[in-house]
Order: C-alpha cells, then sequence, then structure tokens
C-alpha cells in the first residue's frame, strides 16, 4: 500500500499519533482518543467488517486544482455539453448561482436549507426535460476531467478493491457523469456502487431524472433500503464516511446504532466560519487536504493486521505510517 512501518507495540494497540498522516498540521480531530479508539475497533474487526461511504463531487473529485484549473460538478459536466439548448444553460446558471450559495452557507442551519435543496433539484429536474440528449456528450467531457480526481484516489480504489470493501459512492450530483467519469478512470470496480440521480428517458426525450430525488441534505443508507447493496453492506458495522458537505457526515444514517463510523471531513470553502461546525460534525477534518492519505492510512492499519491473523501471529503489531 505504498506505507511505510517503523513501531511496533506488543499489545496491538495502535496510537493515534503513530499515524503520520493523522499528525500532519491541516488534519484536526475534536476527539482524537475517539478517532483512535475507532481505529482500533476497525483493525480488530478486519476487512470483512468494513465498508466505505463516499460522496462524489468534491470529495471523489478535488477541491482545488495545482494549475488553479477548475473542476465541475457532475451537474456541471452535464451543463458543459454542447447540444443542451442555450436557454437550458442560462436557466441552469441562475438555479446554480442562486443555490449554491445557499448550499455552502455557513450561517444557515440544514433544516432551513433542505426546502431550497428541495425547490433546486425539482427545479433543474424540469429544465432537463423535453429535448434529446447522448450518453456521448457527457462521456466526452467527463474524460477531460479524470485527473481532476484526489491524489492517490487509484491507489485508495486499488486498496478497497483487493481488501473487498465496498465502496458505495452516494451522490446527490449527476450519476450519468459519476458513472462516466469514474470508468473512464478504470475506477468502477466490482466493489463500487453509485447511488444517485440518473437522466431519465421519455419518448427519446430526456424527462428529468429517476426517482428518488437524492440531494445534499437526504442523501444516506436508507436510499439503499430493500435494495442487493443493502444485503451485502448491512453487516459491515465499520463504516468510513467521507464527504464535503456538513450533509455528508449523515451517509452512514439508517445503519444499526451499534455500528463504529469514521466520519471524514474536507473542508475547503470558508475554512475560518466553517471550522467549528466540521469539528462537531466530523471527527477527522482535513483542511485543503486534495489527497487520499488519510483514508489509506487506514486502510494500510487494517490490511497490516489482516495480514498478520492470516500468518498466524495472533499478537497484533501496530504501524507508524508514512502516507
Ligand atoms: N442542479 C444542480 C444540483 C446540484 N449541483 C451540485 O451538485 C453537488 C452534489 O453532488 P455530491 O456528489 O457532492 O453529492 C452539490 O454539491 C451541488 O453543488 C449542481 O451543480 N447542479
Ligand atoms: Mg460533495
Amino acid at each position: 500500500m505504498g506505507c511505510d512501518s517503523k513501531v511496533e507495540s506488543t499489545d496491538g494497540f495502535v496510537n493515534w499519533q503513530d499515524i503520520v498522516a493523522l499528525t500532519q498540521s491541516h488534519c484536526k480531530m475534536r476527539d482524537p482518543s475517539r478517532v483512535e479508539r475507532i481505529i482500533n475497533e476497525f483493525v480488530q474487526g478486519g476487512p470483512e467488517r468494513m465498508q466505505l461511504v463516499s460522496d462524489f463531487d468534491y470529495t471523489i473529485t478535488k477541491q482545488r486544482t495545482e494549475d488553479g484549473g477548475p473542476v465541475p460538478s457532475s451537474f456541471g459536466i452535464f451543463n458543459a455539453c454542447k447540444s443542451l439548448p442555450v436557454s437550458f444553460k442560462e436557466e441552469s446558471n441562475k438555479l446554480y448561482h442562486k443555490y449554491r450559495p445557499i448550499e455552502i452557507d455557513p450561517h444557515m442551519p440544514p433544516e432551513e436549507k433542505v426546502q431550497y435543496m428541495i425547490e433546486w433539484w425539482t427545479k433543474s429536474g424540469k429544465l432537463t426535460s423535453g429535448f434529446p440528449f447522448d450518453q456521448a456528450e457527457i462521456d466526452q467531457i467527463a474524460g477531460k476531467y479524470k485527473n481532476a480526481l484526489r491524489d492517490r484516489t487509484h491507489e485508495l480504489f486499488d486498496d478497497l478493491n483487493r481488501l473487498q470493501i465496498p465502496v458505495l459512492v452516494l451522490s446527490a450530483g449527476l450519476g450519468n457523469s459519476v458513472i462516466s467519469l469514474l470508468g473512464q478512470a478504470n475506477l468502477m470496480y466490482p466493489n463500487v456502487k453509485v447511488v444517485s440521480n440518473f437522466l431519465q428517458y421519455r419518448d427519446g426525450l430526456l424527462d428529468g431524472f429517476q426517482q428518488p430525488m437524492i440531494h445534499t441534505f437526504n442523501k444516506n443508507e436508507a436510499v439503499l433500503d430493500g435494495s442487493e447493496y443493502y444485503d451485502l453492506v448491512h453487516n459491515r458495522d465499520h463504516i468510513i464516511v467521507m464527504g464535503d458537505s456538513i450533509g455528508d457526515a449523515d451517509m452512514a444514517a439508517g445503519v444499526p446504532a451499534s455500528s463504529h463510523i469514521m466520519k471524514i471531513g474536507f473542508l475547503f470553502d470558508h475554512v475560518e466560519a466553517n471550522m467549528e461546525k466540521y469539528m462537531n460534525t466530523f471527527d477527522i477534518v482535513l483542511v485543503d487536504d486534495q489527497t487520499m492519505d488519510v483514508p489509506r492510512a487506514l486502510l494500510a492499519l487494517i490490511e497490516r493486521q489482516h495480514k498478520l491473523r492470516l500468518a498466524g501471529n495472533g499478537v497484533a503489531s501496530a504501524t507508524l505510517l508514512h502516507t
């Protein structure tokens, strides 16, 4: 997994300070001892009890690129398609500029935002109706942004696939773009499932989005109820949740209360104003971190312990990670 190990501990307990990725100055934890406890539960439980639930826009994709180039959201990729009527683009731009500031407003409580988000998704569904559209257009634009994924996203997905840990990409964005981008980046492994808003067609023309509508503040594992994926993950009670919006922290809502959940939040917009809320919502807050180093460090620990167990070494060894 590309991680060095340095420290061996006889009792197998992992100290959070030994995980280099967690000691970086931009990595903030409200309660390091809680993080440490969950990590040790994950390590003891092994990969077979793990699942990962991740947001897509600005979580799997970067919030900021090195060259300052833009990273469009999954809806942004759709909006960039050439054949869309000019009026569609103008109207959907207006919606974006009206609702996006509300979505990321650090002062408005989430309960108040919900109504606005429903309005946004409903209006954009209505706008996305009545004209022909070819998925190949999305594929062409999405292909340009394969490199806008966080650094070491490929390594993270490889790790998860190797460890057979189910990955749920839960996106309130446009699933057609999410699948296209992940597919072109060769990340649609068999353990990856995308739940999102997908384009709907009627009589060869677009007809809004398929139900149920998934917006920033209602996306959680409850949407999986009764699905095959639910059967696959419902007894995987060790969960890593990753997101960039406060609402993303609830993506594992609906799982049994006894589950152990590690919430990782990527904070980039309005850092100072948002810090307190993020610290109170996520277990780990990564400020302007455009990598997958922290989740990879956790997986490296889990894998190391798993290998030791397979090798018949009952005594755990702690690992000092240099990711
Ligand atoms: N019509 C819309 C609706 C939403 N957005 C943005 O998409 C993002 C949702 O995607 P996640 O993968 O982060 O769940 C959301 O943050 C909105 O800003 C949009 O661009 N157009
Ligand atoms: Mg997001």
